[in-house]
């Protein structure tokens, strides 16, 4: 047997991380730079795509661009393969979650959350995926939610979203996965990043959130670490179709 250590080994692969100026994107980048990837970071954020960089030294490139641009698709695909050649594996990290109660949910708010959510991660995955099939090998990695199967107070917009994300997962893993690319999915529970703030700064509710784990916790930034590498990896080969839920038992209580 090969050493199975090499299965999570991303040497010679090239990944492609929106939402990569903070949170959950940002911890992704890094950790499949420090796996061998060379990575390419997109979001809107120069100055944050900067301190990423400097973070990531050579393996780490930067894309500003706002990923919901559906007319910004072709040019956005040549501008994330310009400095390491085209993707195989990109992970969808950016994300919203407007909050609007749903009886005064606007067009606006609704529109935007579909866009970036649920829109953003398959026509960008529709655009990377021809440079994947050619080469036999992909990996897409959705951000689904715990509001993928469950309802909280002002989620109806980001939860129909999500909920999107589970079958956009396993549909792309339908249409694609015959040709080498897998389709998967991360739903962390509640990590502290700027989307969960102000669920955080509600102690009373991170308290009871925590509570409603099996592990008695929230989520902390390195817990998305492993999940991120195994469904990036060689290690996943014959996963596709999943949301893999990165939630401390929140769903299994
Ligand atoms: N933090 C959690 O507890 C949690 C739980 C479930 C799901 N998620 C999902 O994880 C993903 C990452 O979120 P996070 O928690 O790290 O929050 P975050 O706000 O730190 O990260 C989201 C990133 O997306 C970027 N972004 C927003 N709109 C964009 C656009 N139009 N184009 C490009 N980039 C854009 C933001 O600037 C930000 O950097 C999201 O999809 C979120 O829904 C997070
Ligand atoms: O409930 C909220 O307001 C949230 O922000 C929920 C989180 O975004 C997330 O969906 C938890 O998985």
């Amino acid at each position: 047997m090969n050493d199975p250590r090499a299965l999570f080994d991303l040497t010679g692969r090239v990944a492609c991380v929106t939402g990569a100026s903070s949170g959950l994107g940002r911890r992704a980048a890094i950790v499949l730079a420090s796996a061998g990837a060379c990575v390419v970071g997109v979001a809107r954020r120069p100055e944050a795509l900067a301190e990423l960089q400097a973070e990531g030294g050579d393996s780490v490139a930067t894309v500003v661009a706002d990923v919901a641009d559906r007319s910004r698709m072709a040019s956005l695909t040549e501008e994330v393969s310009a400095s390491f050649g085209a993707p195989d594996i990109i992970v969808h990290a950016a994300g919203i979650n407007t909050r609007e109660m749903a009886d005064n949910v606007t067009a606006e708010g609704w529109d935007k959350t579909l866009e970036l959510n649920l829109s953003a991660p398959f026509f960008l995955s529709q655009a990377l995926v021809p440079a994947m099939k050619a080469r036999g090998w992909g990996r897409i990695v959705n951000f689904a939610s715990l509001q993928t199967t469950r309802a909280f107070p002002g989620g109806i917009a980001y939860g129909a979203s999500k909920a999107g994300v589970g079958q956009l997962t396993r549909a792309m893993a339908e249409a694609w996965s015959a040709d080498g690319i897998t389709a998967n999915a991360i739903g962390p529970g509640f990590f502290p990043t700027e989307l969960t703030q102000a669920v955080f700064d509600d102690t009373d509710r991170a308290t009871r959130n925590a509570a409603q784990t099996c592990m008695n916790r929230n989520g902390q930034m390195e817990d998305i670490d492993g999940p991120i590498l195994f469904l990036c990896s060689r290690a996943s080969n014959y996963v596709t179709g999943q949301v893999l839920m990165v939630d401390g038992g929140f769903t299994a209580k």
